[in-house]
């Protein structure tokens, strides 16, 4: 999916309008019943709701919404800024409906506080949508604060209040904290960033039918890795496949000590589908992986680390998981690097070595992948203000590097060498454990290995990881849930994408 920046959006929505045709305010009322629908088909615990209007169209939808609730038959009051009683165009049209229901209180946003916030109550969120031109002040400011003190379920209509859609906030910036985010059509891009993303809750996207040949025509740099996505990259086994066909893996890493996070990449590379997989790990770590890894190979890289990386063709290599960064692993690195040429995955403290001198940079083979968290990608890359900032300087080195930079974090960011960039919207808190990333190496790298491009290795791999993750969690729990778990659920996560992919009869 398409992330459209707030001028897009705004394209989007008149050329619906001019070309389905559809008038303005029926496009809202389009986008208010699909909320009111998600509410009632979702609220079942609570009778009452207190819509909280602002001027513009997202108040609007406020109205809207209020009227068809009320119609369902729950307890509406509306609060409006009863100081400035000026409203868009398609907000008054709603606003007038809602006068004529003598059902509906509209109140004062200064009655919020004797406003009685009972345990029945939700509150609905309309101030402010994609229009919002500055930060909250005044009496909006001071709602929103208010609100965010109340313990009752909170959810906001397209974007949290206050919340600038596609730019970073100011840090003190007052922003209504959702439960939920009803949002129109596409993922904002604020949403996915650590910043403003916790402002969301969780994110439900409605289909409120934009024009898809506009969508299809305006092109865009900024992805979400949906299941659309996923459906065009993922292939299905060939039924007259042999071992040969799905490539071969290297998995290089291991020090003494850290065996278990070169064991969790070996582990995910089988089970990502890898034709044939080794592991390139030091002797120490021997017995361990020929017996809890049977299918994968041994090859000896040193005695308690790694001192050398032996070149095979044909391969795809995936370093650093456990790797440590003793000066014998680094020149052993160093060596291979300066002798390879085709594109390989490096993580961790492949990353780490590299980012001890500026030279080295410049032996990642292009089309490579690497993984970084946003540490290691501030040891490589210098410091940042902000995950915005971050990204800005992660598209400048993927393009000036020829490779591609996977930016873990809650929504990784899979960054082409072209300037494009996928967000991953599957995953949870569960996965940040240690160990987490040695299994996003093996991915990818299994992936790498079978044929698919770099970028779909990338996107398809951060994508199985994520989704694994959030059956393990369903299983679990985030808490309980341990990335062994996170590895067994692929097979699930697999056997779901088979019967999509599969014709049905
Ligand atoms: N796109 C779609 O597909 C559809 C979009 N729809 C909906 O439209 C929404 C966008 O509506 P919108 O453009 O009217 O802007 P909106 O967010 O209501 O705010 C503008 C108002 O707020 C004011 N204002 C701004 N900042 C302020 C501040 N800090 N403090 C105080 N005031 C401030 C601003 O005043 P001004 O800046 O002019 O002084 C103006 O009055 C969108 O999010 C979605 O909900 C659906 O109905 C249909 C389909
Ligand atoms: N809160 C979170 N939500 C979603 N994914 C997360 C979260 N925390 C961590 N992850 C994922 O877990 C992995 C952690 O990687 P990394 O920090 O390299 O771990 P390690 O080096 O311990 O294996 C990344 O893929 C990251 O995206
Ligand atoms: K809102």
């Amino acid at each position: 999916m398409k992330v459209f920046t707030v001028e897009n959006i705004r394209l989007a929505d008149q050329y619906t309008i001019k070309n389905e045709p559809v008038s303005s305010v029926q496009l809202m009322e389009r986008a208010a019943l699909n909320c009111a629908e998600w509410i009632y088909s979702n609220c079942k615990n609570h009778t009452k709701f207190a819509v909280f209007c602002g001027n513009g169209n997202n108040g609007g939808d406020g109205f809207a919404i209020a009227r068809m609730l009320y119609l369902k038959g729950f307890d509406i009051d509306v609060f409006i800024n009863k100081d400035h009683l000026k409203f868009s165009d398609d907000a008054l049209v709603n606003y007038k409906k809602l006068k004529d229901i003598s059902g509906i209180s509209l109140k004062d946003f200064h009655e919020i506080e004797r406003y009685n916030f009972d345990e029945k109550t939700i509150i609905i969120d309309a101030l402010f949508g994609t229009g919002l031109s500055r930060n909250p002040e005044g009496i909006f400011k001071k709602v929103i604060e208010i609100l965010n003190s109340k313990v009752n379920p909170k959810i906001s209509i397209d974007i949290p209040s206050g919340m600038f859609a596609d730019q970073i906030n100011n840090e003190n910036a007052t922003i209504f904290k959702a439960d939920y985010t009803l949002t129109f059509q596409f993922w904002k891009r604020a949403f996915l960033h650590p910043e403003t993303g916790s402002f969301t809750g969780k994110v439900v996207v409605l289909d409120i039918n934009l024009s898809q040949e506009f969508i299809e025509n305006t092109s865009s740099n900024d992805f979400v890795i949906d299941d659309e996505v996923i459906k065009n990259i993922f292939k299905i086994r060939q039924d007259f496949a042999h071992k040969g066909t799905y490539g071969k893996s290297i998995i290089v890493g291991g020090s003494y000590g850290k065996i278990g996070a070169i064991m969790l990449a070996t582990k995910s590379a089988l089970k990502a589908g890898s034709g044939l997989t080794f592991v390139l790990a030091p002797n120490c770590g021997y017995e361990i992986l020929q017996t809890n890894a049977p299918e994968a190979m041994f090859m000896n890289g040193g005695e308690k680390n790694i001192n050398q990386i032996e070149e095979q063709e044909n391969t795809v290599y995936g370093i650093g998981p456990g790797l440590g960064t003793e000066k014998e692993t680094e020149k052993a690195l160093v060596k291979f690097l300066e002798n390879h040429q085709s594109p390989l995955i490096l993580d961790a403290d492949a990353l780490n070595i590299i980012s001890k001198d500026n030279n080295y940079m410049k032996l990642i083979p292009k089309k490579s992948i690497i993984t970084p968290h946003p540490k290691e990608f501030e040891r490589l890359f210098g410091k940042t203000e902000n995950s915005f900032d971050r990204l800005d300087l992660a598209k400048t080195k993927a393009k000036d590097l020829g490779i591609y930079i996977v930016l873990k974090d809650h929504h990784t960011q899979v960054i082409t060498p072209s300037g494009n960039v996928f967000y991953n919207i599957t995953g949870n808190s569960g996965l940040a454990k240690g160990g987490s990333g040695d299994i996003l190496t093996g991915i990818i790298t299994s992936l790498l290995a079978q044929k698919y491009s770099e970028e779909e290795a990338a996107v398809l791999g951060v994508w199985l990881h994520g989704k694994a993750a959030d059956f393990a969690a369903e299983k679990y729990s985030k808490e309980a849930m341990q990335p062994t778990d996170v590895i067994n659920e692929l097979g699930n996560v697999f056997l779901d994408l088979n019967k999509k992919a599969t014709t049905q009869l």
